[in-house]
This record gives structure tokens, sequence and C-alpha cells, in this order.
């Protein structure tokens, strides 16, 4: 089970109530709960007071990896708020997984390093700028005492993502791996920033999808469009990768015969003013004033 919050209305103790709801058929599932104390904090709901939990085990049929928990808290005087919470699980072929919630939590990690973890997702065309922002960025974060780690693309290639090409389904699963990695590093409260061409809109969704918190209001990514035109990148061509994919050495290149889809909501775009590329100084500002204003600097 993920880390939820919610407020409390009754400042109260609750009963906690997990209902499991089928989507169609396929996999059977398991779920057990133990009659046991849960500290709140652990559920990401701010009491003091300790939840009790009735025994339940509950043998359900699940399907596509989706399931809805709705999670009712009950008053102990009266039935007061619920909640719907839809869960993508995605699984794989593994059934009998349960989730072991830790009571050192991303709200107590944040308090300690006094920030908010988050992802900072840029994507643009190879040479955009992406790796330059990048680094100032990370740099930037460091001089004022924040925490930041930088997945870059092409780094990450020789390593985690050794085994993937530039097909659209390697690219995707690149994507999500490292969608996956920069929830973590998000979840140990860091700044994290991804960097990685990303051209195909709907594998950033999905990763947008997959970072948004839990209670589906805070989102945890914002993603950086480093709009810089086609011909600026290849002008640049540091690692001689267009003129190699113009002569057709290079085949499924992005931007030149594979595409690049531009994002449609994007919080932060870099581009040209009056023809010239804002300094890399300049480009790593304007991401750190998103983050100062929207809180993310402080815990
Ligand atoms: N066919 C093709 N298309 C695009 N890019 C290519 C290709 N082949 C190799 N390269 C190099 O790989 C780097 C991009 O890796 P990414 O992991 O960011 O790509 S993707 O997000 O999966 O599309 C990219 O690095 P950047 O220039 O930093 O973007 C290139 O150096
Ligand atoms: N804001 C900028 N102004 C001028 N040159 C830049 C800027 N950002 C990047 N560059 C240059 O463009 C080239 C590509 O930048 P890079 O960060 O490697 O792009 P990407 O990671 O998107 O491939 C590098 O030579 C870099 O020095």
């Amino acid at each position: 089970m993920r880390c939820y919050r919610f407020t409390d209305p009754e400042k109260n103790k609750f009963q906690i109530t997990i209902t499991v709801t089928t989507i169609g058929s396929s996999k059977t599932v398991t779920i057990r709960k133990k009659k046991t104390s849960i500290n709140l904090n652990t559920l990401g709901v701010n009491l003091n007071d300790s939840l009790f939990t009735t025994t339940t085990t509950t043998t359900t049929t699940l399907s596509y990896y989706f399931f809805l928990i709705s999670i009712g808290f009950k008053s102990i005087k009266q039935c007061c708020n619920f909640y719907k919470v839809l869960v993508m699980s995605v699984m794989g072929n593994s059934t009998n997984l349960f989730w072991h919630e830790n009571t050192v939590g991303k709200a107590e990690r944040q308090k300690l390093i006094n920030q908010q973890g988050c992802v900072v997702w840029i994507t643009g065309l190879s040479g955009s700028g992406k790796s330059t922002l990048a680094c100032s960025l990370n740099s930037e974060l460091y001089s004022r005492g924040k925490l930041s780690y930088v997945l870059d693309g092409d780094n990450l290639r020789h390593g985690l993502n050794k085994n993937l090409g530039f097909s659209p389904e390697d690219r995707t699963e690149n994507i999500r791996r490292v969608g996956e990695v920069a929830k973590l590093f998000a979840d140990a409260g860091l700044i994290c920033i991804a960097s990685l061409i990303s051209p195909y809109r709907k594998d950033r969704d999905a990763c947008r999808a997959m970072l948004s918190d839990a209670n589906f209001i805070e989102a945890m990514l914002l993603s950086v469009f480093m709009n810089m035109p086609l011909e600026v990148c290849e002008a640049r061509d540091c690692k001689g990768l267009y003129k190699l994919a113009r002569a057709g050495k290079i085949k499924g290149f992005t931007g030149i015969d594979d595409p690049y889809e531009p994002p449609l909501n994007c919080e932060i775009m870099i581009e040209q003013k009056d023809g010239v590329c804002p300094t890399p100084c300049d480009m790593a500002g304007q991401v750190v004033s998103y983050l100062d204003e929207n809180g993310f600097l402080h815990a």
C-alpha cells in the first residue's frame, strides 16, 4: 500500500476500513491486515492518536493490475469521511506481494533536510541544453544547501539502461525506469533532476501520473521543456550525432527521423529571447525560482 495524506476533520480516533473493489477478473491476490496499532503518521495522517484496525483477511480478484481502494475513516462517534483512491499497482507477473510501511517516512525525511522531495523532469532535443541545465541547477541548489541528484539519460544508458536502444519500445522502457528511480529519490526527500530527451508525450504523461501525490492534489513532477529550435541544436552538434543522422549513419534520431512531441503541460519553458539563449545560470535561476515559489525549498 502506498502512503496517503488525509486531513482529519475531527481530530479523533478513527477506525480504518480498507475495501478492495475489483475491476474485471484475472489475478487472485490476498490482502491481509493484522489486528494492530498503526501509527497514523505512516499513513500520512497528521494525528497524534493511534489507529486500531480490525482483523480482516480478504481474498479478491484483480485485473489489469489496477484496483480501487476506498479508505473510510470512521469516527468512533459517527461515520464521517470516505476517500476513494485509485491505486495503480504495477505488479508485473508477480502475485502475493505486500507493501511494507516504514515508521520513518517521507515527511520525516523532508523535515530532516528542510526541503520537499520532487522531480524536475527536463525534456528536449539532443543538444537543447538539458545536461547543461541539470548541472547548473544541481550546483545552484547545492550552494543553497539543498540536496539534489541528477539522473542523466546518456549516463544511465551506461548502466541501469544499458540493455536499451532507441526503438519506441526501448525509449518507453527507458523513461519508465528512470521515472521509477526518480520517484524513489523524491520519496527520499531529494530534488531529483531527470534529464532525458523523453520524446513521446504518452511516456512523459505516464511518469507524471506515477509521480502524482497519492491524494492527486500535489504534483511531485515539474516538467521543464527545453524549447530550442532544431536548427540551434543541430548547429551545436557537440557529439557529431546530427551529422551522422543526416548522413543516414544513425537511424531513428530524434528530430531527424524520429519524432519529438513537445509537452502541452509543462511547468517551465526555457527558450530563446530575441534569438539569444539564456545562460546556464539564468536557466537554473528560472527553475530555482519556481521551486522556491512553490514551497519545495522548505519542509
Ligand atoms: N537515435 C537517437 N536518438 C536520440 N538520441 C540518441 C540516439 N542515439 C544516441 N543518442 C544519444 O542518447 C542520448 C539520449 O538518451 P535518452 O535516454 O535521453 O533518450 S530517450 O529519452 O530514451 O529518447 C542523447 O543524449 P543528449 O544529446 O544528451 O540528449 C544522444 O547522445
Ligand atoms: N544556455 C546555453 N547557452 C549556450 N550554449 C549552451 C547552453 N546550454 C547548452 N549549451 C551548449 O549546447 C551543447 C549541448 O548542451 P547539452 O547540455 O549537452 O544538451 P543536451 O543534454 O540536451 O544534449 C553544449 O555544447 C553546451 O555547452
